[in-house]
């Protein structure tokens, strides 16, 4: 329940205004209620009695005042017979019929109060004929019964636009969270942050729908129904109301029952979405393989398990609606049972019990249990929606926790502007692992002169991109650091030091926005001028002239789909290039680009990285050519540096990356050449 106290709080501090408009038809409601349900007196009382209001007001003060006088008469008879009474037995009794007879007169006395008062507006305003009283008793129902209905409609639009907003608020705070904290090694899947915004934050608004609607509205309704009934008969009503505490107790104990399977549900939810994110995304996969079978029998058992969860709590739903409806039916069964008994006997006590003052008349105990029945639907109201606010504290216990997780990595509180330090990169006695004694690097020292371009090399996995990471503060380092001009990168904010950087990533990342705007993505405030300049030297005019039916506005689909692997990577490209950074970072860029587009595009790249800090990471000799000094990386480590001559001479790693490499493009030139032959 903490957790979902933060929306609570928000939604009342925020929208205190729509909360308190809501409560206040609540109330009205609630009222409303208890006044429709306690026109059962005087319909019983009065008018299937044939009687007016006028005659049942005059009736009635006869009727105190015989019932008083007789009470006195018999207290007076009582007390004057109890002096001579020797037997103790006897004379106990008669003083306790006295002490019965005073408790009744007060009951009768304040009736007859009761009945003074009301007789002026009786004289005043009731009409004097009987079924002119019925008339405006259905008159006075049905006005209720609309206002009612108004103040109720108010209040559940109150409820939803305080409620509703606050969903929205809270969808804001999440999106900007988790654009923060899927950074470093906190492991967030895609699936639990989509399970977290879209299921789990509506939940969350569902649950304070209910809370500041139903869970305000039918206690309200309900305390206006105890409070007639109590004002009826008070002490009947305790009677009633003795299986209340085991009901309450159930009722905290499946609480917590339905809270911990919901968390359990949603998991698994946020489970399902991240495997069927995955599927999608791999989809060509699961096709080429011929997989279906086997990814639906995954997708099946991972369903089912969570059909068994959602089966579960409705079980457990069900028990609330039992729980209530028994709780209920019991205090009704409870009160015909002793009401019952003190009606048809004329009495005010049970087994010595005093419950009530006077004798009840039929009336009053039909209208008793018209009060507690009116209290039986805001109790079954309530259990229907019990499971859905344990579900809203599951989802908050789910996304609270993440809103005040701290992001991993964090800017310094007294940065230091960027721009009045150098462009030297430096890696300094890097180290890092992703996994727990796992080094990835290990004390690895690089420095990138200012303007300097240096291609690293290495095999797969040596560690290559995870360099790139820590230069981009995607992770920081867990020993030693990297510094820009000098300064650890941590003592920038993140923004000015990416700022600086244009990255071209191995995996090309696409939106699906128009290839004019996944190129300005580069420089959000760039013209469309500046953007087809860029896209002039990275060779993306030269296919979105000639291959795209929309040009520039053609939607690169998700992932960038409608786009081939070298198209992708020269808009990608295109991006950097619109950034005009300082520094250049390229991960593998060429790798998907053909030989004729290769080779203009290092023309551009050429000029790109003239004057500029870049690092490429690449295994292509042409882009090797680019380089003023290239690094062999191996196993985490600087295994050698120099130009390509002398790597030749001194790394058997470059010997043997470069060696393979270069008879690969060899026989891609020439398996190139033989097609064009055929
Ligand atoms: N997010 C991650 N969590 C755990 N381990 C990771 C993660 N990313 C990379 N690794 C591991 O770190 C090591 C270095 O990975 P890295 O991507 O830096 O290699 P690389 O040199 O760029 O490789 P390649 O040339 O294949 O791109 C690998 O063993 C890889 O399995």
């Amino acid at each position: 329940m903490k957790y979902l106290l933060f929306a609570i709080r928000h939604c009342v501090s925020k929208y205190r205004w729509s909360i308190i408009g809501s409560v206040i038809c609540s109330l009205l409601v609630g009222v409303l209620w208890g006044a429709n349900i306690g026109a059962v007196y005087p319909f019983a009382e009065i008018i299937f009695d044939g009687q007016s209001l006028h005659e049942w007001a005059d009736r009635e003060t006869v009727n105190c005042n015989t019932q008083i006088a007789r009470l006195n008469t018999e207290i007076q008879e009582l007390q004057a017979k109890l002096p001579q009474e020797n037997d103790a037995e006897e004379a106990s009794l008669m003083k306790t019929r006295i002490r019965q007879a005073e408790s009744e007169i007060s009951g009768w006395q304040g009736k007859l109060n009761n009945v003074e008062k009301t007789k002026p507006y009786i004289e005043s305003y009731a009409p004097a004929s009987p079924f002119n009283t019925l008339l405006l008793l259905v008159g006075f129902l049905l006005v209720g019964t609309m206002l009612k209905g108004f103040f109720l409609s108010l209040s559940m639009m109150l409820v939803a636009r305080a409620t509703q907003l606050t969903a929205l608020d809270l969808k804001h705070e999440l999106f900007e969270k988790l654009l923060d904290i899927r950074l470093g090694k906190a492991n967030i899947s895609a699936g639990d942050s989509t399970t977290r915004m879209q299921g789990d934050v509506g939940s969350i608004g569902a649950a304070l729908e209910i809370l500041f609607g139903k869970s305000v509205r039918e206690p309200i309704k309900m305390f206006a129904c105890l409070a007639g009934a109590a004002y009826i008969n008070w002490r009947l009503l305790i009677l009633s109301l003795i299986i209340a505490p085991i009901a309450a107790f159930v009722l905290y104990r499946l609480a917590r029952t339905i809270k911990e399977l919901n968390v359990r549900s949603i998991l698994i939810n946020g489970m399902i979405t991240g495997f069927f994110l995955q599927i999608m995304e791999g989809y060509h996969v699961v096709k080429a393989y011929g997989t279906e079978d086997y990814e639906k029998q995954r997708f099946e058992a991972k369903s089912r398990q969570a059909y068994w969860e959602r089966v579960k709590i409705q079980f457990f739903n069900s028990m609330v609606r039992v729980n209530n409806e028994v709780l209920g039916l019991g205090m009704v069964c409870l009160s015909m049972i002793a009401g019952g008994y003190l009606v048809l006997n004329q009495e005010t006590h049970i087994f010595g019990i005093p419950l009530a003052d006077k004798p009840m008349e039929l009336g009053s105990i039909l209208a008793f249990y018209a009060f507690l029945i009116g209290c039986t639907d805001p109790l079954r109201k309530l259990g229907d929606v019990f499971g859905s606010i344990q579900a809203g504290i599951a989802s908050a216990e789910l996304v609270y926790p993440m809103l005040q997780a701290d992001p991993p990595i964090l800017d310094p509180v007294n940065p230091v502007p960027i721009d009045s330090v150098g462009r030297e990169i430096k890696f300094e006695n890097l180290e890092f692992c992703y996994i727990d004694n796992t080094p990835v690097l290990k004390k690895l020292n690089l420095t990138v002169r200012q303007g300097e371009t240096v291609a690293i090399v290495g095999p797969n996995g040596c560690g290559k991109s995870t360099l790139i990471n820590l230069m981009m503060r995607f992770y920081d380092p867990d020993q030693g650091s990297v510094q820009v001009g000098g300064v650890d990168i941590r003592n920038f904010t993140q923004h000015d030091l990416r700022k600086q950087i244009a990255l071209v990533t191995q995996s090309t990342v696409l939106f699906n926005e128009s290839i004019l705007e996944n190129i300005r993505y580069g420089r959000m405030e760039a013209t469309d001028e500046e953007v087809y300049q860029a896209s002039k030297l990275a060779y993306v005019d030269q296919f979105v002239q000639t291959h795209m039916s929309h040009g520039y506005d053609t939607l690169c689909g998700d992932s960038g789909k409608n786009l081939s692997g070298g198209q992708r990577q020269r808009v990608s490209i295109a991006r950097a290039l619109l950034r005009d950074p300082d520094i250049i970072i390229m991960d593998e860029a060429t790798s998907q680009i053909d030989m004729e587009s290769e080779r203009l595009i290092h023309e551009s790249l050429k000029n790109c990285i003239a004057g500029r800090t870049a690092i490429l990471i690449t295994h292509r000799a042409s882009t090797l050519q680019l380089a003023d000094r290239i690094v062999v990386m191996n196993h985490g480590e600087i295994e050698a540096t120099g130009t390509h001559e002398e790597l030749i001479e001194t790394s058997k790693t470059y010997c043997r990356l470069y060696v393979e490499d270069e008879s690969e493009a060899k026989s891609e030139e020439a398996n190139g050449e033989k097609r064009s032959a055929a």
